[in-house]
């Protein structure tokens, strides 16, 4: 989704100025951005340095302990074709975190209802409502491309009929005025063939017959085939009404930008929609945090003044999401995150689902010398402890 609106389009105006009123305060236009020529394909490219003219040194966006590492070599500004992000890959061994606690079992999932929404780029996806049986939220699965289905939501249910088949999405191909059955073949049998104006049915999902057809050359298969899948915790603020304190709604808008590509994402993608808005405190709580980081505090201790853990998420609910849509077992995932503990905890109790590869989502402003992305000094400090006290791994390695 090249042109997907951003949360932070610089023609968005400012609500009202966050600049605070320390006399020590970084001015905008004392500074000039470095970098600003960085190729925008570059997904490790350091972020803006900040120079300023005056005598005095700066003080800087960026925390003075944190140094973004640059990996050179991955520019190649004279292609202009999109390249797939690049990744890294996951060992069983996994990361040097500690593996993370994990339910013994994994939650029960049943996708209620999908539909097609068409976006304002110009893509499609499907969105997936889901229930599960350890909460009472609407869980998403966001996906791109027609290879992924779900289990749950194709398995037949009593009595049902047709329309209420097509009602709640569990049909193959694409719905049109006058359409009678979900499934295709049923189509072909009623009418004797297949109507001119039918559109092309979906191809099979992973696992089916026709995809074990092409199993072999499964094997061969380049890693960067392999689905794309990012694990989204919900963000009111940063999604929705345009924060600047965190990255959020950007990870997201690219996650779709990148799944939305056949050349990035050939084998499709799914965004998992996790309602665990201010990492599983809610948005009151984070809102609490907010002003104690307003009062001094990072992200990290804001949550253990308010007595919560600095990340209260859990990540069943994603794995057995995953396994619903096809893409649990041993061919693989690529996982888009800088999270060391999602690697490990969306593989699930039983290795589930296994995380192949690793893609790192660098910071847009980062990408672009400070051209694009979100500026603000809050996001700086956020992203600065996200990689000081919760490891994220902010480059591809
Ligand atoms: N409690 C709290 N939650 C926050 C804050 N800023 C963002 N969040 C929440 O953090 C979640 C996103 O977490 P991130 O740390 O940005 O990213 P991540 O999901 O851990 O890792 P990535 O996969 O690399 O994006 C969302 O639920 C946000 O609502 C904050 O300052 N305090």
């Amino acid at each position: 989704m090249p042109d997907l609106p951003a949360h932070t389009s610089p023609a968005f105006p400012p609500l009202h100025s966050l600049r605070p009123e320390h006399p020590h305060h970084l001015e905008a236009d004392d500074y000039v951005l470095a970098g600003a020529t960085a190729s925008s394909s570059d997904a490790t490219s350091t972020p803006p340095k900040a120079r300023r003219p005056s005598q005095h040194p700066p003080p800087a966006i960026i925390s003075p302990a944190f140094t973004p590492p640059a990996t050179p070599g991955v520019s190649t500004p004279s292609d202009p074709r999109p390249r797939p992000p690049r990744s890294v890959p996951v060992l069983p061994s996994g990361t040097d975190s500690p593996r993370p606690e994990l339910l013994e079992q994994l939650p029960i999932v049943d996708c209620e209802v999908r539909a097609r929404i068409p976006t304002t780029t110009g893509h499609e996806m499907w969105l997936h409502v889901y229930r599960n049986n350890v909460d009472t939220k609407e869980h998403l699965a966001i996906v791109f491309g027609n290879q992924i289905r779900s289990r749950s939501l194709d398995r037949e249910r009593e009595g049902e009929t047709e329309l209420e088949r097509m009602t709640r999405g569990a049909y193959v191909g694409r719905l049109y005025p006058g359409r009678t059955h979900s499934r295709v073949e049923a189509i072909k049998r009623a009418e004797g063939a297949m109507p001119k104006a039918q559109p092309q049915p979906q191809s099979q999902s992973p696992g089916s017959s026709a995809s074990s057809d092409a199993g072999d050359a499964a094997a061969e298969t380049s890693r960067t085939e392999l689905p794309l899948v990012r694990i989204h915790s919900e963000c009111y603020t940063g999604e929705t009404v345009w924060s600047a304190r965190c990255d959020c709604g950007e990870q997201l808008d690219e996650a779709a930008r990148l799944m939305s590509s056949p050349h990035m994402s050939p084998s499709g993608g799914v965004i998992i929609y996790l309602r665990q808005e201010g990492r599983g405190i809610g948005l009151g709580e984070k809102l609490k945090a907010y002003n104690l980081q307003d009062l001094g505090n990072d992200t990290y201790e804001a949550n253990i003044m308010l007595r919560h853990p600095a990340d209260a998420r859990s990540y069943g609910l994603a794995t057995s999401m995953l396994v619903d849509l096809g893409l649990g077992g041993e061919e693989g995932i690529r996982l888009l995150t800088n999270n060391p503990d999602k690697v490990r905890a969306v593989e699930g109790p039983g290795r589930e689902v296994v995380v192949r590869e690793r893609v790192a989502m660098v910071p847009l402003a980062w990408k672009t010398g400070g051209e694009k992305g979100i500026k603000s000094e809050e996001v700086e400090k956020y992203l600065s402890t996200k990689i000081e006290k919760f490891k994220h791994m902010l480059t591809q390695q």
